[in-house]
C-alpha cells in the first residue's frame, strides 16, 4: 500500500562542509508504505543527508518537510516534538543511554509522551523480543555486544510506530541471520502500517527488501 502523498518531501537540497560540497539541488519523495535504501561511498555525505532529513543538522539550502511540515520552519521544541513522535532514528553510534537499563532505553520514545508506565514497560519488552533480546530488559548498555546494541536501538526507533524510519547502517554489526529478523522488522512497519523508511546501508540485503535502491554521490542521488 503506497499512499499518494509523500510522508518525506526533500527539495533542492544543498549542504557543504568545511567548504567542500556534499550535494546540491537533491530531491527525494518517499510515500507512506515505501522503503528506500542509500548507497554511496565512505564520507559521501550519506550520514550527514539522514542527520538534515531527522532536522538534527540543517541544509545550507532547500527544503525537507515530514508529513507535509518544513522542519526549518519550526523553532526547537516543535522540531524537537516532531521528531520525537513521528521520527523513528536509527544512529550507527547507536546513542544507548547507559544509566538506563534497556528496558527504560526503549520505553524512552513512549515515556516522552505517555505516563502509562505498565503500557509502556509491556511495548518495550515486546519490541525487545521482537529484536531477540526479551530476556535482556534489565541489562544495561554496558553488559551488550555491539549487534546486541544495535538491536535494541532498533527497537527504540520503531517502538513509538513512527511515521518516518531513518536508519543508518542498522544492520552493519549483525550477522547475516539476525539482520534478516531485523530487516523484516523495518519492511513489516512500511508496508502494514504504511511507514515510510529511508536506510542507508553497505549492504546488498538490506537493498534486496528495498523498493527503490539510490546511490548518493556529489551529483547527488541517483537510480
Ligand atoms: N561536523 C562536521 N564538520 C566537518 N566535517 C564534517 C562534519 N560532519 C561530517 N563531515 C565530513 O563530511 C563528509 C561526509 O560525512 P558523512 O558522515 O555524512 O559521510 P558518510 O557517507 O555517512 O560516510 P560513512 O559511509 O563513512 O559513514 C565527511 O568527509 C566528513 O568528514
Amino acid at each position: 500500500m503506497i499512499s499518494p502523498l509523500p510522508i518525506l518531501d526533500v527539495r533542492a537540497l544543498a549542504k557543504s562542509v568545511e567548504s567542500r560540497q556534499l550535494f546540491a539541488d537533491l530531491s527525494l519523495a518517499v510515500a507512506g508504505g515505501e522503503l528506500v535504501a542509500i548507497l554511496g561511498e565512505s564520507g559521501v555525505g550519506k550520514s550527514t543527508l539522514l542527520n538534515i532529513l531527522a532536522g538534527l543538522d540543517t541544509g545550507d539550502a532547500g527544503e525537507v518537510r515530514v508529513e507535509g511540515v518544513e522542519l526549518d520552519a519550526l523553532d526547537e521544541v516543535r522540531r524537537t516534538r516532531l521528531r520525537r513522535e513521528r521520527i523513528g532514528f536509527v544512529f550507527q553510534a547507536f546513542h544507548i543511554l547507559p544509566y538506563l537499563t534497556l528496558r527504560q532505553n526503549v520505553a524512552l520514545p513512549l515515556a516522552l509522551v505517555s505516563s502509562r508506565a505498565r503500557e509502556i514497560d509491556a511495548r518495550a519488552d515486546a519490541m525487545l523480543a521482537a529484536v531477540g533480546l526479551g530476556a535482556r530488559g534489565e541489562s544495561y548498555a554496558r553488559d551488550l555486544s555491539g549487534g546486541e546494541l544495535q538491536r535494541v536501538a532498533i527497537a527504540r526507533a520503531l517502538v513509538h510506530e513512527p511515521a518516518l524510519i531513518l536508519a543508518d547502517e542498522p544492520t552493519g554489526n549483525l550477522d547475516p541471520e539476525t539482520a534478516r529478523g531485523v530487516l523484516r522488522l523495518f519492511a513489516e512497519a512500511v508496508r502494514n502500517r504504511g511507514a515510510a523508511a529511508v536506510i542507508v546501508t553497505h549492504s546488498a540485503a538490506t537493498a534486496e527488501i528495498a523498493d527503490r535502491v539510490l546511490t548518493l554521490t556529489a551529483k547527488g542521488l541517483r537510480p
